[in-house]
């Protein structure tokens, strides 16, 4: 199976400027993370609020620039790219959003909604306009008959099919979804994801998944990638594997769902989560370790792979 996407090394620094009474500081919301995304495959990237997902998938389609690393896609080196070219291959990587609205003029119809890409790009459509509203609208199990609504006067759910009619509309390879359905009721929830799953299977999609809700990730996706604080601190090869690391068996233990529709309780880990602008030396997960030894302040832990299962860890379960 080829990749349709290799990350390496990727990093990404935002600096606070200083002031008069405060020093400059820099903090790594995403920090050296590597991994590669087969065609067709589907790969979860978990973690607790703040700890760079979001800054990851907006580093991949190029939103935001690298501090350090490199991004091939389909083999082309994007970073090389000029914003020209990066517009246009942006055609064949497209991100769904949590709140897809946000995105979108609220007096944008659902037609105009779904044929902006088109718009945007400059591209030519097969068909008639109509008919390719009709088709998208169809694809993502929306009637036809909501073309001319607004998004006042339609659901949640019916957004986030918008939503990702308008990212399927250039008929893109990679969709990078964040959050996805983190705003949607439990049942909405799991009309939508049903939807990704058959949208995959019909059109050979690949995806990149971004959620805080590791049961989902778990009964979504074919790998998982545990994020703290900006690193990778586990790479599960599939969905079976037992965690590895304590922070990620702690997500696990505190969740339980075989399926979306089935709700868990959630668990708060306990500890703070430490400044993304202070990080302690050693492990940054260190302070809220059960399994934490004197190593584990001092020394930062790698990446280190056993069997194709990778842990940043010291005292790997
Ligand atoms: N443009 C920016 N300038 C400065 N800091 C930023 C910027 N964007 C993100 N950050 C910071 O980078 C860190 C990672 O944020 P990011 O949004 O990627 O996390 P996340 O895991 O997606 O969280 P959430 O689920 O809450 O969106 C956070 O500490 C955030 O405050």
């Amino acid at each position: 199976m080829s990749n349709l996407l290799e990350v390496r090394n990727l990093s990404k620094v935002f600096t606070s400027p200083g002031g008069p009474f405060r020093k400059a500081r820099a903090m790594h919301a995403v920090n050296d993370v590597s991994f590669d995304l087969p065609k067709g495959r589907v790969i979860g990237v978990v973690g607790e609020s703040g700890c760079g997902k979001s800054t990851l998938a907006r580093l991949i389609l190029r939103l935001i620039e690298p501090s350090s690393g490199t991004l091939r896609f389909d083999g082309d080196d994007l970073l090389a790219k000029t914003s020209a070219e990066m517009r246009k291959l942006r055609a064949d990587m497209q991100m769904v959003f949590q709140d897809p609205y946000s995105a979108i003029d609220p007096r944008y119809t659902v037609a105009r909604a779904v044929m902006e890409p088109f718009d945007v790009q400059g591209r030519e459509h097969a068909g008639t306009r109509e008919s390719v509203i009709a088709e998208l609208l169809e694809m993502v199990g929306m009637n036809a008959g909501l073309a001319g609504s607004f998004p006042h006067q339609i659901s949640g759910g019916q957004k986030q099919r918008v939503g990702i009619a308008r990212a399927l509309a250039l008929r893109p390879s990679l969709l990078v979804l964040d959050e996805p359905t983190a705003s949607l009721d439990v049942s909405v929830q799991a009309q939508i994801i049903s939807l990704l799953e058959q949208l995959r299977d019909d059109l050979g999609l690949t995806y990149l998944f971004i959620s805080h809700d590791l049961s989902l990730v778990r009964y979504f996706c074919d790998e998982i990638m545990v994020m703290y604080l900006g690193r990778v601190v586990e790479a599960l090869p599939d969905t079976e594997q037992p965690a590895r690391h304590p922070y990620t068996k702690t997500l696990m233990d505190s969740t339980f769902a075989p399926t979306p529709n089935q709700r868990r309780v959630i668990t708060p880990l306990e500890g703070e989560v430490p400044s993304p602008f202070d990080l302690p030396p050693g492990c940054a997960f260190v302070d809220r370790c059960p399994h934490a030894t004197a190593i584990c302040t001092s020394e930062t832990p790698v990446l280190s792979a056993r069997g194709g299962h990778a842990v940043a860890c010291h005292n790997p379960l």
